[in-house]
């Protein structure tokens, strides 16, 4: 059997800092709160030695991509329009991908002011509550089955035919469901971050790959202990904010027996969220770009990049 991770290099944080010494992207301040607010637990050391160097090498990576999509349009003799570059953020429920998509947004628009970056993420194709329940799978939420696959290549591929404004639905964490009326609306982006835990993953019965429209993707790894860790603490979070509003989904964990409710989100990590991770999400993590290790407390102690 081929060795996992053998196609890549492999960095750990030290070396892979230097990286960006050359030309320093400078944060002020105003970044560095903007990246608190983002998320007040997040190692600022991380961003200068992680995260600086990799959006510099997505930059590298886009401005490849522009002068391609020029000369096939040249050699095409059509005339030249705007592509978007679309970028992957895959890995476990709770390892962390939407944070690291909300601060690569940020810095890659710190980086490139005048290019527009937006962010999705595929939670919003799952299919709603109900028809999860019709379908017999709400105890699998989260496995291929349980996402519109094809409104989401659809929704990529009108990204990149160009189409003015593309819609995506919307799911809420609070009523663990999607939001009913609610869209959010993409216009013209120069880059898309799209991020999910399916973003890497093979087609059930369709004809198209959604890797496939992705140009950098990357994979956010850890140890799976540690994730139910995170996880078990993102449930936590969650309940303390479901307190004052019965319509919130954690509402009744929240005013319950708390030992209950925490036995519970063991429970739905063991049965449905690591077993999605095992069978589903993991042997997709050799098909990244990039595949960013973390360690305790989210630090990022190892970095691969394919060769
Ligand atoms: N870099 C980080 N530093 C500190 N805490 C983090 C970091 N990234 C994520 N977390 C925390 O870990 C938990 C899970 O993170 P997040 O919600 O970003 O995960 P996710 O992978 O997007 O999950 P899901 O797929 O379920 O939406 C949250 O409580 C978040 O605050
Ligand atoms: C919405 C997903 C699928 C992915 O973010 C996940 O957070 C989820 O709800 N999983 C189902 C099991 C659970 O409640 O964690």
């Amino acid at each position: 059997m081929m060795q996992d991770r053998v196609n890549y290099f492999q960095f750990d944080r030290g070396d892979w800092g230097n990286f960006s010494a050359d030309d320093h992207v400078e944060l002020t301040q105003d970044n560095l709160n903007q990246i608190k607010a983002l998320n007040d637990r997040i190692s600022l050391n991380d961003v200068s030695e992680v995260y600086l160097p990799l959006v510099k090498l997505i930059k590298l990576q886009y401005q490849q991509y522009l002068k391609w999509q020029d000369q096939k349009a040249a050699f095409l003799k059509m005339p030249a329009r705007r592509v978007p570059f679309i970028i992957g953020i895959a890995g476990s429920v709770a390892v962390g991908k939407s944070t690291t998509a909300r601060l690569l947004s940020l810095l890659l628009n710190r980086l490139m002011p005048q290019r527009n970056v937006e962010l999705i993420t595929t939670d919003g194709f799952l299919y709603p509550t109900a028809e999860l329940k019709r379908r017999g799978i709400l105890n699998r939420k989260g496995f291929p089955e349980s996402y519109d696959m094809e409104a989401l290549l659809t929704f990529l591929n009108d990204v990149k035919a160009g189409v003015d404004v593309v819609e995506s639905p919307v799911y809420s964490h609070a009523t663990y469901d999607i939001v009913p009326d609610q869209k959010q609306k993409i216009v013209q982006p120069d880059v898309l971050i799209v991020e999910g835990i399916n973003t890497l993953q093979l087609p059930s019965n369709q004809l198209l790959y959604i890797s496939d429209f992705f140009d950098f993707s990357v994979y956010v790894d850890a140890n799976p202990e540690l994730i139910e860790k995170w996880f078990i603490e993102r449930f936590e979070l969650l309940l303390d904010s479901a307190f004052r509003d019965p319509t919130n989904y954690y509402y009744s964990y929240a005013i319950g027996d708390r030992h209950q409710a925490f036995k519970r989100a063991h429970k739905i990590w063991q049965d449905i969220d690591l077993v999605n991770l095992n069978r589903y999400i993991l042997p997709t993590r050799n098909r990244a770009d990039v595949i960013l290790h973390k360690t305790k407390h989210h630090l990022i102690d190892k970095i691969y990049l394919r060769k």
